[in-house]
């Protein structure tokens, strides 16, 4: 008799730079798993998905990953809930170098009635300053219906701590078949990723100058030297003659820096070496294409 499979969606919430995005691309052996808009989760974007054996795990952001902790605070007390509400599990991951403050505690206060299917992770084990016992101590007392044995000590940095925290998400998550295909990624789901990390790092640089007026196309990509490095063609592509320059900076620097900002950020997650080659052009035309651009681009 076939042994039945586990599947979970599981929402990773905790404060900015809690590394969050460091330990999933870790329990997800770093590689891609999806990118592009998924129909059931809308609203809450795919980070990486988990195939073994035992089933499957596919990581789910939550809102406000990207608030201020301010914000942060506001967002999950008006949406957390029920974003949170559609996971399956909770995987909650604490700083142990940072002390908890209002924003941990808002947080612990969203998760406490959810606590029977919360798992918690206290990153940042390696620190020299890290106090995982306090962190821990502090779990158990903001969330007192989560027991010690579903709060595992991690480093997402130095990789320890991964093996047992994925065996606990496995023996927390409900039976189930499948959610995904066991390789549910294409070739333009890596290109669309691809654009999208290195829109974010254009707009994050240029977002005074072109407020939403460029767009990213990947031109060519091609594996080479036996699948281990991914070269890449993209453009950046602005709407006026007038804007490449701001693109290109003075220089060359501004491109530069969207380039290398984007292959950090490349190389962490693809499991290929990124060969980026980015250029600047313009298309007057571009905003109106299809809808498909119109989402990427007003998001
Ligand atoms: N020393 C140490 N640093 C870590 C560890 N995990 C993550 N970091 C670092 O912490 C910083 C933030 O990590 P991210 O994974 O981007 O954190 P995040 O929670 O996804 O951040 P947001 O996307 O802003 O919410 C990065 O500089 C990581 O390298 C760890 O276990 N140990």
């Amino acid at each position: 008799m076939d042994t039945l499979k586990k599947a979970a969606f599981v929402a990773v919430i905790g404060r900015p730079s809690v590394g969050k995005s460091t330990l999933v691309n870790l329990l997800c052996g770093q590689k891609v798993a999806i990118v592009s808009a998924v129909p059931q989760t809308t609203r809450n974007a795919i980070r990486g998905i988990v195939n073994r054996p035992e089933g499957q795990l596919v990581f789910v952001d939550t809102p406000g990953r990207h608030a201020s902790e301010k914000k942060l605070n506001k967002k999950l007390i008006e949406v957390g809930d029920r974003a949170i509400g559609e996971s399956d599990l909770i995987l909650y991951v604490l700083d142990a170098s940072r002390l908890p403050g209002p924003e941990e505690d808002a947080i612990a206060a969203v998760l406490a009635p959810m606590a029977e299917r919360t798992a918690a992770a206290v990153n940042k084990a390696d620190l020299p300053g890290a106090d995982v016992a306090g962190t821990r101590d502090y779990l158990t007392r903001t969330l007192p219906s989560l027991p010690p044995e579903r709060c595992v000590t991690v480093s997402a940095l130095e990789k320890t701590g991964a093996e047992e925290l994925l065996s606990l998400l496995f023996s927390m998550a409900p039976q189930g078949d499948a959610l995904y295909p066991d390789e549910y990624y294409t070739d333009q789901d890596v290109r669309f990723r691809i654009a999208e990390i290195i829109r974010e790092k254009a707009i994050n640089r240029l977002r005074q100058e072109l407020p939403h007026s460029l767009y990213v196309d990947v031109a060519d990509a091609e594996l080479k030297d036996n699948d281990t490095r991914l070269w890449v063609r993209a453009f950046i592509i602005v709407e006026r003659e007038s804007q490449k320059g701001m693109v290109v900076g003075k220089d060359g620097r501004m491109i530069k820096a969207i380039r290398v900002a984007a292959q950090k950020d490349l190389d962490s997650i693809f499991e290929w070496k990124i060969d980026l080659d980015l250029r600047v052009k313009t298309s007057r035309d571009w905003r109106h294409n299809d809808g498909l651009l119109r989402r990427l681009v007003d998001r």
